[in-house]
């Protein structure tokens, strides 16, 4: 069962358009949601919770209609939008005692497990917590209310490495009975690296690829050529980098002729990211 269907969408902004974005999350697994600054993973992701309407396109959670059942789903989704620090002055307890009331599935037993698991004191005020400790009192709502979609932007930036580490077992554990999934927006490729079982990589609004982590590599090698090798791939590059030895380029493993004899590996998800933005400069 697809936990998320995402079909087709749309979005026109002024200067940005989303354009006809497609991806699937199978229910139980973890998917990474990679692109550059200002490549359309916020928009992605409020059209997905419907805190921005679409132009276009179709979204299912849990295999229902998100503008249509969208009252009922949310009830599903765990989502680290909202601005929590507007309730500054506010302590842990008694936000959380105006946040419980909206979901009929609050498990009071399950906060107070996270509380302390997160180490997090329900005394403290919004103000006090730092950034890691914001994540790990949403993500303790989130749990608390049963949610079996979490959609995450970017929730483990600004966390120092320890703590991220600590999140992202927690995020393998929250799947490992198949019941919860996790979609999570990240520029930190190691994070993905450590956890996610599927990547999708936006570009400009539009995604360039969308499957299971490996797979998903394995579509591109990098190349290690000479100069002289240049001309004989050079319009099969996604984008290259020309260096005093001749160049190193990025290839779709299918446009690649290994009887070409030049020096393939396969790159890491930063490489393929940085190679995609030189893409631009290359060819505006
Ligand atoms: N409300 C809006 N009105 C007009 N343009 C917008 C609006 N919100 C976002 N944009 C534009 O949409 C584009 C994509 O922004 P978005 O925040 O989705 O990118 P992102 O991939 O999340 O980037 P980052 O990694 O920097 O957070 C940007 O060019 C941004 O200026």
């Amino acid at each position: 069962m697809l936990a998320l269907d995402v079909r087709n969408i749309s979005k026109n902004y002024a200067h940005f358009q989303l354009k006809d974005v497609s991806f699937q999350l199978e229910k139980g697994y973890i998917m990474g949601f990679i692109g550059a600054n200002g490549a359309g993973k916020t928009t992605a992701i409020k059209t997905i919770l419907n805190l921005i309407h679409l132009d276009s396109g179709e979204i299912y959670i849990l295999g229902k209609e998100l503008l249509k059942h969208e009252v009922e789903l949310k009830q599903e989704i765990g989502s680290a939008f909202g601005d929590i620090d507007f309730y500054s002055r506010c302590k842990i307890k008694a936000l959380t005692n105006v946040i419980k009331k909206f979901y009929r599935n609050w498990d009071d037993e399950a906060y107070y497990n996270y509380l302390k698991r997160f180490n997090l004191n329900e005394n403290k005020k919004i103000a006090e917590l730092s950034t890691g400790m914001k994540v790990k009192y949403r993500l303790a709502i989130a749990l608390s209310h049963g949610a079996k979609l979490l959609i995450l932007d970017e929730p483990t930036s600004g966390l120092d490495p320890v703590a991220r580490d600590n999140l992202l077992n927690i995020f393998q554990e929250l799947v490992q009975d198949g019941d919860v999934s996790i979609l999570f927006s990240t520029h930190i490729t190691s994070d993905l690296e450590k956890c996610a079982d599927y990547i999708t990589y936006i570009h400009n609004g539009q995604i360039v690829n969308s499957a299971e982590k490996e797979e998903f590599i394995d579509n591109y090698r990098l190349l290690n050529g000479k100069e002289s090798q240049f001309p004989l791939i050079q319009h099969q590059l996604i984008a290259y980098k020309k260096n005093s030895f001749g160049f190193t380029g990025l290839i779709h493993t299918r446009d690649f002729d290994s009887s070409l004899q030049i020096k393939a590996s396969v790159p890491s998800l930063e490489e393929i990211m940085i190679y995609f933005a030189k893409k631009e400069d290359l060819h505006g």
